[in-house]
């Protein structure tokens, strides 16, 4: 058996992939209904949409067998997202990548596959919709042309997605992406019982960038706090442009020590930026509130905002007041 090798560009695939927020996410009827299609017109008995992550496959969409995640060491997908083409696979025991396979000499017996790329929008191979049987068959060029099709349909779902989900300006979530992944991480430390806490942003006196230095500025001064919240935060954390000057970071599995801490780096790293702009010029200010997730007191992430959102306000009250 040949495992399949790492793209050169693994490490840019990896995040086009992680960017999109689809890993480990429920299944989705958008995504369902073209696996369910390529089902009936292929007549196979296994359809996936499936994503290649570092060291597994995760199905994002699969019908005839429930196998939602594969290590990526025996995955057919991870060679097939080695090219642009469709790998086509018509009897894995012909194949000397394959033929040895547990997934071909076991269970679920794989004999036919064919998978075709998937891309990002930005590009990056980031896994497949792939067909399998477990009988060998032909695959001709008015299939291949099909399940092509197929492809690009889902890739367009996928850019769908991303674009009501990501802030255009910022590249961060929008309000309606960082909903979403709000309530599967607050679900995920609910059941863990992991902390988790939310801090709301909004911009102090941004109204005045926009007007003394134009609106051009003020899109600059949304791209640079964005750029200085995501270098301050970790991967794993939420990081959201709620819209206008408003962004949010929920902080799941931090204790309040680190919080204190990653408040303080935020600090430090705003004072930075102000004080290598040039003279005159804007400053970048801010107010924060931080809510501590209480699974009895908050139902559901929008009352956490709501609390958060009170707290910025007073914390942006008594700044008004030092003014
Ligand atoms: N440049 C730019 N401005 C925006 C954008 N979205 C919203 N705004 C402007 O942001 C401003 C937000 O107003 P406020 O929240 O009152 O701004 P503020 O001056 O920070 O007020 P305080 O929070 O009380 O300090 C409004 O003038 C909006 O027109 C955007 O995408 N780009």
């Amino acid at each position: 058996m040949l495992a399949p090798a790492f793209p050169a560009d693994e490490a840019q695939r990896l995040q086009a992939l992680q960017a999109l927020h689809l890993l480990d996410t429920e299944a989705e009827e958008r995504f369902d209904r073209f696996t369910r299609l390529a089902k009936r017109l292929f007549g196979v008995a296994v359809v996936s949409v499936t994503l290649v992550d570092a060291h597994r496959q995760w199905a994002k969409s699969i019908q005839g067998i429930e196998l939602r995640e594969l290590p990526r060491r025996v995955s057919f997908c991870g060679h097939a997202i080695l090219s642009d083409a469709l790998l086509l696979v018509p009897d894995a025991r012909l194949d000397e990548r394959f033929a040895d396979n547990p997934l071909v000499t076991g269970e679920p017996f794989i004999r036919f596959y064919a998978g075709q790329p998937l891309r990002a929008p930005n590009g990056q191979r980031i896994g497949t919709l792939c067909l399998i049987d477990r009988d060998a068959r032909a695959f001709g060029d008015e299939d291949q042309a099909l399940l092509k099709d197929l492809a690009l349909m889902v890739e367009h779902e996928i850019a769908l997605l991303q674009l009501a989900t990501v802030d255009e300006l910022t590249g961060l979530s929008n309000r309606r992406g960082f909903e979403a992944l709000a309530r599967h991480a607050l679900s995920l430390c609910g059941r863990q019982q992991r902390p988790a806490t939310l801090l709301f942003f909004d911009l102090n006196r941004f109204k005045a960038i926009n007007d003394q230095f134009g609106h051009a500025a003020g899109d600059q001064a949304l791209v640079a706090f964005a750029g200085l919240l995501r270098k301050t935060f970790r991967e794993s954390d939420v990081v959201a442009r709620l819209g206008g000057d408003e962004f949010a970071v929920l902080l799941s599995n931090a204790p309040q020590t680190e919080l204190a801490g990653a408040l303080q780096r935020l600090r430090d790293a705003v004072q930075g930026f102000n004080s290598a702009q040039p003279a005159g010029g804007w400053q970048l200010l801010y107010s924060v509130g931080s809510a501590a997730f209480d699974p009895a007191r908050h139902a559901n992430a929008q009352e956490l905002l709501n609390e958060a959102d009170r707290l910025m306000y007073e914390d942006k009250l008594s700044a008004g007041r030092e003014r």
